[in-house]
């Protein structure tokens, strides 16, 4: 069966990295993999040419195919659109939202290579292996009433953090079975000291853990993890939480592993339909000077092939694939220490190809 690919590359480097994402595809396909790739507009490069960030013909394109690739969307150029809702961001939420993408897994896993590149001290970062389990649409992000308006003579911004019992528990679900098949420890990241949304979150946490014995359920408070997360991240195997604590731990738990370049991360539907992006955004501050670290949107086309496709011996070659291109030392300037030579985004692509090519 062929499989049907979106690439959506997006603003500012995320052009530069999907450039590389679409050599890697072309290679895959050259050694065998069946797969029919479109692209598409998303973002700030939509709002330019259509007028907003999540066009129709990008929509019905996203829900045609099994998956997604997104560059990054964003950047100053759009930051000053009035109406909200035609900022470049809320291309990447709708498409989140209209596909039902609630399962967001943003791995963070340190290559040995990388231990000087970190910012923590070598040991503590050295076999790094988290699993974030972020819930990708509901809470805050979504939550209604929403909005700005006047009262009492002054303007009030307010959200509104909300959570169902089945939203919890769908997302509980693909939490406790992600630890299943790891080191069977989960722990539930929550405010439930202060916010009744995340007591409730809790109270299903618990609910579920007879159902799944072998995983060990912890629960901690976002702060705390915040600090645990760069005492002692190897305390951690699996963490579950809400949209925004994920989205705030997650970019936290990328720089353990040297930096938020290297991170992947896969959003998935109830019926494996998914989305994969970088968890870094479109860094306008270097975006067309080919210095993007492009490993984190390579990454994310294998775990695209383990997640939607089924493809995971594709997968494992692209992941040894840059193994073997950090074990030659080869580095952007993101993960480079001091002294050693670092080469742009082209040409780590062209390394990750050739050792792909080589893995055969
Ligand atoms: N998924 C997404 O599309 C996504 C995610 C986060 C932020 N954003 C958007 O991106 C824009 C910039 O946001 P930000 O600056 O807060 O976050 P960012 O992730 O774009 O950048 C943060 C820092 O990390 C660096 N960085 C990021 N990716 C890198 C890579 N591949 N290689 C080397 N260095 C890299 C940047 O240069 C910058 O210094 C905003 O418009 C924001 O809304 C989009
Ligand atoms: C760009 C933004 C909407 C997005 C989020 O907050 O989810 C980003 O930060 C992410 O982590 O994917
Ligand atoms: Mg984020």
């Amino acid at each position: 069966m062929t499989h049907k690919v979106l690439l959506l590359p997006g603003d500012g480097i995320g052009p530069e990295i999907a450039a590389q994402a679409k050599r890697l595809l072309q290679a895959c396909k050259e050694a065998g993999l069946d797969i029919d790739v479109e692209e598409g507009l998303v973002g700030g490069s939509a709002y330019d040419v259509h007028g907003e960030p999540l066009p129709a013909e990008t929509l019905d394109k996203a829900r045609a195919a099994r998956a997604i690739l997104l560059g990054a969307v964003g950047g100053p150029k759009w930051d000053k659109i009035e109406d909200l809702a035609k900022r470049p961001e809320k291309g990447l939420l709708g498409l989140r939202k209209n596909l039902g993408l609630f399962g967001n897994l943003r791995p963070a896993m340190l290559y040995p290579q990388l231990a000087s590149a970190s910012s923590l001290k070598p040991e503590l970062v050295a076999g790094l292996d988290i699993m974030i389990v972020r819930e990708l649409t509901g809470g805050i992000y979504f939550g209604q009433p929403r909005g700005i308006e006047e009262r009492d003579g002054e303007r009030v911004g307010f959200n509104t953090y909300v959570y169902s019992e089945s939203e919890i528990e769908r997302i509980g679900r693909v939490a406790f079975e992600m630890a299943q098949k790891r080191h069977k420890k989960l722990c539930s990241v929550d405010k439930a000291n202060v916010l009744e949304v995340t007591i409730l979150w809790r109270e299903v946490m618990e609910r579920l853990a007879p159902e799944y014995p072998d995983v060990e359920l912890s629960h901690m408070y976002v702060d705390n993890a915040a600090m645990q997360l760069v005492r002692a991240p190897k305390q951690f195997d699996v963490v579950v939480t809400g949209n925004m604590f994920g989205d705030i731990l997650s970019d936290a738990a990328a720089m353990l592993t040297g930096s938020i370049g290297m991170l992947p991360s896969a959003s998935l539907n109830e019926s494996g339909q998914g989305m994969y992006e970088p968890c870094h955004g479109s860094a306008p501050d270097i975006a067309g000077q080919n210095v993007a670290n492009p490993l984190a949107m390579m990454l994310s086309v294998a775990m695209m092939l383990r997640y939607s496709l089924g493809e995971n011996a594709m997968a494992e070659r692209i992941e040894a694939a840059v193994g073997k291109v950090l074990d030659d030392g080869l580095r952007t300037a993101d993960i480079a220490s001091e002294s050693m030579q670092t080469i742009g985004t082209d040409a780590m692509g062209d390394a990750v190809l050739a050792a792909f090519a080589q893995q055969a």
